[in-house]
């Protein structure tokens, strides 16, 4: 369990606190995902956690222990840690990556490529094929992966997750945070994923802790957020949501008109869904799909996402 109690903090210089009176508690085993604007102190909670920030007032606990009482170096070892797009060592290939912490808990070689072998495996990267690249050799996604094989090789008990998938297109990203989101939730990981993306943080946290200018604005469970929204602020942020989850709902059949492709388009199924359609256009940076034989625009998913107030 990860506990935050009180927890206050002014960076030096800056003329208003980053955090400020944040009290969370993240069970064992769940996930809970930050989430809020730019600059709202999503990154600065997360990095108290193992320490990279100090609290000016409060205190964070891990396991009933006051983090400011514990070896940082001992307490990071403990903690698996997944940033955007960085942090591979780029000399390194991919095996010796995911080694990191094993070797500096001294274990055996054998059973460190052993280790290394079941983690990539975990993450669904072929070990002989991968094993011995080097992370320039990958691909936005694939270095994610192994970001997370790495973070997880140790076994920690928590994993902290700073906008992990934020550098990835969005279909590899919606194919990341359902695996990824399934093996965390398998092996059981407290884990605190800080994140922009409103549909990942609904998708992949079992509590969602929505804030705004170092305050803790709402936090439940992604059902209970879309529910009962606090106040005017968690609506408008869930607006975009709600788009979403409509255009998950409608299938591209249902908005393809009559015209015929010309010039050959890229294609998509008239049963996928329209967010599947929206996603396929912003990988591409196409704004028309052949679907069947008709068209689909991006005018039309654009017109779909609206709701009938059109108040999204
Ligand atoms: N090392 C620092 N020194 C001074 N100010 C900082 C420092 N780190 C963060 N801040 C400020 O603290 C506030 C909160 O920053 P933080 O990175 O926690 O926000 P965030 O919600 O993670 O933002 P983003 O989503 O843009 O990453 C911001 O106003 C930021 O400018």
């Amino acid at each position: 369990m990860i506990r935050f109690e009180a927890v206050a903090k002014r960076h030096p210089g800056a003329d208003r606190p980053a955090v400020a009176d944040l009290d969370l508690t993240v069970a064992a085993g769940t996930t809970c995902a930050l989430i809020g604007p730019s600059g709202c102190g999503k990154s600065t909670t997360l990095r108290m956690v193992n320490r990279l920030v100090a609290p000016d007032a409060g205190r964070v606990t891990v396991a009933g222990r006051d983090v400011a009482d514990l070896d940082p170096i001992v307490l990071r070892r403990g903690i698996g840690y997944v940033l955007q797009g960085v942090g591979l060592f780029p000399h390194k290939n991919v095996a010796e990556n995911v080694a990191t912490v094993p070797g500096l808990l001294g274990w055996k070689r054998g059973r460190i490529v052993a280790r290394v072998d079941e983690m990539l495996d975990l993450v669904g990267l072929d070990p002989a094929r991968y094993r011995n690249r080097r992370p320039a050799e990958l691909s936005g996604g694939q270095r994610q992966r192994v970001g997370v094989a790495r973070a997880l090789a140790a076994d920690p008990a928590i994993l902290l997750m700073d906008e992990p998938f934020g550098a990835v297109d969005p279909v590899t990203r919606d194919r990341l945070q359902e695996e990824i989101g399934a093996i965390l939730r398998r092996l059981h990981k407290t884990v605190i994923l800080v994140t922009h993306d409103i549909g990942e943080a609904l998708r992949m946290g079992d509590t969602v802790a929505l804030m705004r200018d170092g305050h803790l604005v709402q936090v439940g469970t992604p059902e209970r957020l879309l529910a009962a929204p606090a106040d005017d602020f968690v609506e408008t942020f869930l607006g975009g949501m709600r788009a979403l989850r409509r255009l998950d709902r409608l299938r591209v059949h249902e908005r393809v008109s009559a015209e015929s492709a010309s010039p050959p388009l890229p294609a998509i199924a008239p049963e996928a869904s329209l967010r599947e359609a929206l996603d396929r256009m912003l990988a591409t940076g196409a704004t028309r799909l052949a679907a069947g034989s008709g068209t689909l625009t991006l005018e039309a998913v654009r017109d779909a996402a609206r709701l009938p107030d059109g108040s999204a």
